[in-house]
């Protein structure tokens, strides 16, 4: 499985876990910064790693902000991106099984590392149930015609 990864300032230091835990897991990753902790702007962070998800260069995404919420919501505008904001193990598992989402987004103001790599744990290791939610996931590409 090829992952893109991504954040904004807010997300620098849960996305340098997040790629350390990746290299333990033997889990091959590409790095789209930003290299420096200057403020930068979420959505054009979120770009290269939504496109480039989208393409299926690369199978998921994880994006990072300081609440998850504006990277997410800027990975969404992109066609074939279901990019899922998760702060629970819960929710990981079920985003997978029930939405198959391509993305996951996480805040790194919002949860603490031990928790972060569990939920990417979890989201990497869970496959799409399909059955019923496959109409619903056909269901949500019509709404983006
Ligand atoms: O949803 C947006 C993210 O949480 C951003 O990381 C946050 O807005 C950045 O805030 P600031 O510029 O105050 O660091």
């Amino acid at each position: 499985m090829k992952i893109a990864i991504s954040s904004d300032h807010g997300g620098n230091n849960l996305r340098r876990e997040i790629m350390n835990l990746l290299t333990e897991l033997n889990i091959e990753y590409t790095d789209f910064g930003p290299q420096t902790d200057d403020s930068v702007d979420y959505p054009d962070y979120a770009k290269p790693v939504a496109e480039r998800v989208a393409s299926g260069e690369f199978d998921r995404g994880i994006l990072i902000c300081g609440t998850g919420i504006g990277i997410s919501i800027a990975a969404n505008k992109f066609k074939g991106i279901r990019c899922a904001l998760v702060h629970d193990v819960f929710s990981a598992k079920a985003t997978r099984c029930h939405n198959d989402s391509n993305i996951l987004a996480m805040g790194e103001r919002v949860i603490g590392p031990g928790l972060a790599q569990e939920i990417v744990k979890t989201w990497l290791n869970t496959d799409f149930e399909g059955g019923r939610h496959e109409k619903r996931i056909q269901k949500i590409a019509e709404l983006e015609n």
